[in-house]
């Protein structure tokens, strides 16, 4: 049987249920993945005084073939891309600066340094979004940036935020849809501190100094990214969840949840409804913590499944930004990417693909047996057939059929690197 008639005989099994695939697909199309630029280096950047890797994040893996050079990362973007099926956006650290050789002061980062990436967009259609880098840096060796004590040190990070954010308005003028640009701090401290009040309060204020410079948000999001420990930070950290989501209400900017960034059985799925209520709009870096934040690259796995699902059945394709976030160097960088952001659009899908009214109406009704039974049924629905045939509709290989790609470019490309 061809792709077409497994896909035609999967359909008429959605059809049932009044499941209208191609609105699904219409739908998927239209919903961009913030893919990040970081898998692709081990969240090294292109500094030309690069530092060592810091801010209690750890990539391991010595897989061969990693970018060195803004134009291999970007030439490994677009084979990724070109086995992904839709149009998606990129996701910048302020360390992918292009500075021409010349050592550039994150502080002092202009528009001009992300030329090269916007041309590159623009030729291949892709949004991009931002992220301020407050690690990697001798000036974050402490483990503190925007909540240091010395205030000589918060106005170097302070001043980095609003060199990024116009960064991020440069983005979203140029290529016509706006960038998110994302704050995310290490600030904590390893050890039980005498004092959780005061560095929290300093942050309160280095975020309001930062946001003082407006921006038109038509060009430029604001975003705030909590986390519960890092590594040397695992007593606590200034930029916990409650902080930063008193700080997005209270002020209209953006709460980013990075689902590796809470405690082990507490769910970014379950948080999504509840922040809608109160938020016109959230954003996600979606990641798989195993054990902690170790940002695995992301499975199909429960949590993915229901975190999708409670995007799509609660209409907020348009509210819930979504990036994702992991590296893995122990894999080919390339699939890595791969395997994620398709995973991603996979759950998409899949939360398309169920009966929801009619789920939501069943509970409203106290009619939880067939609730329990529709919900479990639909496991085993003939997805597969349904996404094979959207990957070969959007020219994008089916199955495991890009990992032959993967090789090549492997074979071809990744092998002959340094
Ligand atoms: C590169 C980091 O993952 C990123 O900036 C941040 O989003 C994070 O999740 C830190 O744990
Ligand atoms: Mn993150």
């Amino acid at each position: 049987m061809t792709v077409k008639e497994n896909f035609e005989l999967a359909k008429k099994a959605y059809e049932k249920w009044d499941i209208d695939i191609d609105h699904v697909f219409a739908q998927l199309k239209q919903v961009p993945i913030s893919i990040h630029c970081w898998q692709g280096d081990d969240i090294g950047g292109f500094e030309v005084n690069q530092s060592e890797l810091s801010g209690g994040i750890e990539v391991t893996g010595d897989y061969p073939g990693k970018a060195t050079t803004p134009e291999e990362l970007r030439q490994d973007i677009e084979k990724a891309l070109s086995l992904i099926p839709g149009k998606h956006r990129i996701n910048l650290h302020a360390i992918y600066a292009e500075t021409d050789g010349i050592a550039v002061e994150r502080d002092e980062l202009e528009p001009k340094h992300f030329e090269k990436w916007v041309q590159w967009a623009k030729k291949n259609g892709l949004g991009l979004d931002f992220n301020p880098t407050l690690f990697s840096h001798e000036k974050a060796s402490s483990g503190l940036t925007l909540s240091h004590p010395d205030k000589e040190i918060r106005q170097f990070w302070i001043d980095h935020c609003i060199a990024s954010r116009k960064i991020g308005e440069y983005f979203g003028k140029e290529l016509g849809t706006p960038c998110l640009t994302n704050i995310w701090i290490p600030d904590g401290y390893k050890d039980t501190p005498s004092d959780r009040l005061t560095p929290r309060r300093r942050l309160k204020e280095s975020l309001d100094e930062i946001y003082t410079v407006k921006l038109d948000e038509k060009f430029n999001i604001d975003a705030v990214e909590s986390k519960v420990f890092g590594i040397g930070s695992e007593s606590y950290v200034v930029g916990s969840h409650e902080f930063y989501y008193g700080y997005a209400l209270k002020n209209d900017k953006l709460c980013l949840l990075d689902t590796g960034h809470y405690h082990p059985t507490e769910m970014v799925s379950n948080k999504i409804s509840s922040m809608l209520l109160y938020s016109e709009k959230l954003a996600l870096h979606v990641s798989r913590p195993v054990r902690w934040d170790s940002d695995h690259v992301v499975t199909l796995d429960d949590e993915l499944k229901e975190l999708a699902l409670e995007i799509v059945r609660n209409d907020a394709l348009n509210r819930v930004i979504i990036g994702l976030d992991f590296f893995d160097a122990s894999i080919n960088r390339v699939a890595a990417w791969t395997i994620g952001t398709r995973n991603m659009i996979k759950a998409l899908m899949l939360g398309m693909l169920m009966p929801n009214e009619h789920l939501k109406q069943l509970q409203e009704d106290g009619n939880f047996t067939e609730r329990l039974a529709l919900l479990e049924e639909f496991k085993t629905y003939p997805f597969g057939a349904i996404w094979d045939y959207y990957c070969e509709t959007m020219g994008v290989p089916e199955r495991e059929n890009w990992l032959n790609d993967v090789k090549q470019y492997e074979k071809e490309v990744l092998s002959h690197r340094e």
